[in-house]
């Protein structure tokens, strides 16, 4: 995930690949319940990992389930009706998966419970729901404002609920109060028929369609009269499948049909393969193909996969009633930009009380591309947005995991402008790894390449791993595959020295080097200490000082170059690696602060040294870097000079963040 401040996308130029995507939230929470509702050991395959189930499973580890993980199998063990935990406060992050259906069930399991979540939970409704359960008996207070979380459920006589006649609940504003009913009210009906009626029009009704089947799957089967009356039958229990597979989420998919229908093809691809979810889904959003279809995208589908190419071109115009695909709709209107006309899209004024104001959220970001827009209570409709007209832009994501996934398909815009997408950790509601997953079926004419060079001890791997970090790009030490190239000649008994040129450009080409999480494997040996030692580090000047060592570490050091972009650090990343790279830094101190930086470094690790020697050592090997004939050490022509010798590293950091920014053609936010 890229826990990010922003993540830049440059522009895009073809996509081609398979993707396996993770599972579907709405299954996923759902089936949690129902199993902790259930007596017995349900076994979860392919759940959703992600915020949204994250704060359910914590919800009902505290109410008393025993869960156990083993790989992508989740065990849970039910509660049979009867919660072990009569008390607990229960955050529910920004989840209206989790927020609705606990409330029914807890309101009818007994006890005391507060229930809260995000400040935008608080601002999502609930009363229609509360409504229903009141009427039935059961004691629920407004902790804050009315019709909103946080609620404080009380214990409830179960014996004395309101069975007698039908629940009404409204349908208009949620689906997800109906599917909390449908969820919970098996617990009441042990010695008679629990109906519930739906009063207004019923909204996103193949959300109901998921739960019906789910509830099926768990012993429960609810009759349906049209989508006004619903009747749990009178005996109904709770009885777990023992196991359950998660079917990927169909409207995470809708990004990667989005991607196939208006990406160029990459060559040796055809299109984009999704896995995980297909023309058997019993999820709404599947229902996605048919608007990409319409749009002109070439959809083929199989049981567990879809297979998704561009066709028309540019995208045909629609005019679609959204209300039984909300979430995937959101997908629409980015894909609207590059369409032959305007775009309307219908009948979604639940959008407005999601995870942001999504109707007018589209609007702002979209207009900020360029785009035309107009909406109104319950549509939006887009204008295509034609080349020449594209603005670089930086995307307000609202906290809203789907503004931020949608948005990502700007990236392929005629005028190749790069989009810049804020606070893109919001994924982390249904998807962590959204950026990750594209990335790995994307291509970009362009990856962005930041080079921090200068001489040794300058500081200039601690700066740029830390702009790595903040810029989530790639990280390459290219210092360390000198450093490596230097171990592995001396293991295979070589003197790193022009005798052994041939030999060691050899070891060079197939080196099995690998960078994890800050720790450098050779051939899956941790070698991190044995690479930092000051013998290591003459070894690697004189290996990088050999032409055929270098010329067969380049290759390797352009692999490096993968979206969204890198941070390399070395002597010749600007001057001879990465020459065409949008930022180079030449990051300098004096010998005098440098010996001081090492000498600190080493005594604090309890390693004995002597300043004067060590500014010996260093001034001799700078002297070799820069007077060496193949790339010496200097600053590149275009290079920005950063001399850090009174710089604390947050100092630099910013100062080349700066830099950065005002290389990138985005106004600031
Ligand atoms: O029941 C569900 O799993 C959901 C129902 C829909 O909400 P509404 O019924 O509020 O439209 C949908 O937007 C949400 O992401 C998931
Ligand atoms: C509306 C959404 O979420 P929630 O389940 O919180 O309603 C969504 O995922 O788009």
């Amino acid at each position: 995930m890229y826990a990010t401040e922003f993540l830049d996308l440059p522009a895009l130029a073809g996509a081609g690949g398979t993707v396996r995507l993770p599972g579907s939230k709405s299954i996923s929470n759902r089936v949690l319940l129902l199993a902790a509702l259930a007596s017995g050991t349900t076994e979860i395959h392919d759940l959703l990992d992600s915020d949204d189930t994250r704060v359910m499973l914590e919800s009902l580890a505290q109410l008393g389930c025993t869960l156990s993980r083993d790989g992508a199998v989740l065990r849970i063990e039910g509660l049979g009706g009867q919660v072990k935990q009569r008390q607990a406060d229960l955050f529910l992050g920004n989840a209206g998966t989790a927020m609705r259906p606990l409330t029914a069930a807890l309101a009818l399991l007994g006890g005391d419970f507060q229930l809260r979540g995000v400040p935008r939970m608080h601002e999502r409704p609930i009363g229609d729901l509360v409504d229903a359960l009141v009427q039935l008996g059961c004691p629920i207070d407004y902790l804050g404002n009315p019709g909103y979380p946080p609620l404080r459920i009380r214990p409830a006589q179960v014996s004395a609920l309101q069975l007698d006649t039908p629940i009404r609940v409204r349908g208009d504003v949620s689906s997800q109060f109906l599917t909390a009913l449908l969820l919970a009210l098996p617990l009441a009906a042990g010695n008679r028929d629990v109906v519930i009626e739906v009063v207004g029009e019923l909204i996103s009704k193949p959300y109901i369609e998921i739960t019906l089947n789910l509830l099926a799957r768990f012993g429960i089967q609810v009759q349906r009269e049209e989508w006004r009356r619903f009747t749990i039958p009178q005996g109904s229990r709770y009885v777990t499948p023992g196991r359950i597979h998660v079917e990927a989420d169909a409207s995470s998919a809708s990004y990667f049909i989005g991607l196939g229908a208006l990406a160029a093809p990459l060559p040796g691809a055809n299109g984009i393969r999704i896995e995980g979810v297909g023309s058997d889904s019993i999820q709404g959003d599947i229902r996605f193909i048919d608007a990409a279809r319409q749009m002109g995208a070439q959809v083929d589908s199989g049981p567990n996969w879809l297979d998704v190419r561009r066709g028309a071109w540019p995208l045909k115009a629609i005019d679609l009633d959204c209300n039984a695909i909300p979430d995937a709709a959101m997908t629409l209107a980015v894909m609207a930009l590059y369409a032959d006309g305007p775009c309307r899209l219908r009948n979604i004024a639940s959008w407005r009380v999601k995870e942001t104001d999504r109707i007018d959220a589209m609007e702002a970001e979209l207009h900020k591309l360029g785009a035309t827009v107009e909406s109104g209570p319950d549509f939006i409709v887009v204008h295509p947005l034609p080349a020449g007209q594209w603005t670089p832009a930086a995307i307000h994501t609202y906290d809203d995991h789907r503004v931020a996934m949608c948005f990502s398909l700007a990236a392929f815009n005629p005028d190749r402008r790069p989009v810049r997408i804020l606070d893109p950790k919001c994924v982390a509601k249904t998807f962590p790894d959204y950026f990750e997953t594209l990335f790995s079926v994307v291509a970009a004419d362009e990856v962005p390449v930041l080079c921090v060079d200068g001489p040794t001890a300058s500081g200039k791997g601690t700066l740029a791993a830390e702009l790595a970090l903040r810029l989530g790009y790639h990280y390459l030490d290219s210092g360390t595959l000198y450093r490596v190239a230097g171990l592995a000649t001396r293991r295979a008994g070589l003197e790193p020295e022009p005798a052994h040129e041939a030999a060691i450009a050899d070891l060079a080409r197939a080196l099995p080097l690998c960078f994890d999480a800050g720790r450098v494997l050779l051939a899956d040996e941790d070698v991190t200490d044995a690479i930092r030692t000051e013998a290591a580090g003459m070894d690697a000047s004189r290996v990088s000082a050999l032409p055929a060592v270098r010329t067969a570490l380049t290759e390797l050091q352009h692999s490096f170059r993968r979206l969204p972009g890198l941070v390399a650090d070395g002597r010749d990343m600007g001057t001879v690696i990465f020459p065409d790279a949008p930022l180079k830094v030449y990051l300098t101190a004096s010998a005098e602060h440098r010996a001081e930086r090492r000498h600190k470094q080493l005594i604090s690790k309890g390693i004995p040294a002597i300043l004067a020697d060590l500014r010996a050592d260093l001034e001799a090997r700078d002297a070799r870097d820069s007077n060496r004939s193949v790339a010496p050490l200097k600053p590149a022509q275009d290079a920005r000079l950063l001399d850090n010798s009174f710089l604390s590293i947050d100092q630099s950091v910013e100062q080349v963040l700066d830099w950065w920014r005002q290389a990138q053609p985005f106004e600031t936010h």
